[in-house]
């Protein structure tokens, strides 16, 4: 039985990992980190502890659901303080620090960063770079909307969907970007990706990509109904990340897509 460690377990997905962890024949809860107290029950044998290094060492694999601070701690466990445990990482809103930070830890142990565990996100990404490469001349848009306790914007979703399409057409994200258009603007000019972000009532998550022209235009849309399918793509992950090499897996790795 493999076992696994959550970061963020009494967050919105980290409750929902618990329970789906009751009903998993192949993985089971061994440990969870809690920043403040735990409401959930839990079987008693499952270490509950505010120290990052305790819950690393009870368990063969940690789920990460919280927030960037926390990832940072856990990241900084492996690269300063030699814990080396598989990491499955889907918290969002990473600084440049953090992201240099993953990329380190991943060179002392495997590490699966994904900033959407669904399987349709994962198939819109590659729908995303087929789309922005062979329409080279369409206008690129996006557009997330989630529920109003989100705390980062835009998405981590649709950040990576964003590099897809710049990926696709050579170009550097972070010089094409727009996440925000007011006043007196001027008109749209050809390489921009625009990356909007709505908040509002209990959305779980809906991405457009958007490829517009004269004459014709592309949504693609992918709209998530349900938390779960965070969690189950996030254990089933973690069951492919066990016994890999150090290294940083993208969640098409594990899917073999
Ligand atoms: N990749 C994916 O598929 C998905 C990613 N996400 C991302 O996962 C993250 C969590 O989302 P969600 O569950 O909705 O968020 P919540 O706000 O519901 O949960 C956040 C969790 O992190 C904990 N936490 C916050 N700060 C710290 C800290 N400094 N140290 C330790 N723990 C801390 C919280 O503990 P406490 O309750 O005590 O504050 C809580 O358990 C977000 O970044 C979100 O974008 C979400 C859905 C899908
Ligand atoms: O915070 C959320 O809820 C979600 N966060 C992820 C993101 O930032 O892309 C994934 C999902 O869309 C839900």
């Amino acid at each position: 039985m493999l076992k696994v460690g959550i970061v963020g377990s009494t967050g919105r997905v980290g409750t929902l990992l618990i329970d789906d962890l009751k009903n998993d024949s192949e993985a089971k809860l061994a440990g969870v980190h809690v920043f403040d107290k735990l409401e959930k029950d839990v079987p008693s044998d499952v270490v509950v502890t505010n120290d990052m290094k305790t819950l690393m060492e009870s368990v063969d694999v940690i789920i990460d659901f919280s927030a960037p601070v926390a990832t940072e701690e856990l990241l900084t466990q492996v690269v300063e303080n030699g814990v080396r445990k598989p990491l499955v990482i889907a918290t969002t809103g990473f600084s440049k620090h953090q992201q240099n930070l993953l990329v380190e830890a991943s060179k002392l142990v495997p590490i699966l960063y994904s900033t959407n565990m669904s399987l349709g996100v994962a198939v819109l990404n590659k729908l995303v770079s087929l789309a922005s490469k062979t329409l080279s001349d369409f206008d690129i848009e996006i557009v997330e909307q989630h529920h109003r306790y989100k705390v980062d914007s835009p998405s981590g979703t649709a950040l990576t969907l964003a590099e897809h399409a710049a990926r696709a057409r050579d170009l550097d994200l972070d010089s094409v970007r727009v996440s925000g258009r007011d006043g007196d603007i001027g008109a749209r000019t050809k390489d921009e990706i625009g990356v909007m972000s709505l908040r509002g009532g209990d959305i779980v998550g809906r991405h457009t990509v958007g490829l517009y022209n004269d004459g014709e235009f592309i949504e693609l849309h992918h709209t998530a109904t349900a938390r779960n399918t965070f969690s189950k793509g996030a254990i089933k992950v973690a069951k492919w990340l066990v016994n890999k090499e150090p290294s940083l897996y993208s969640i098409n790795d594990a899917l073999g897509l």
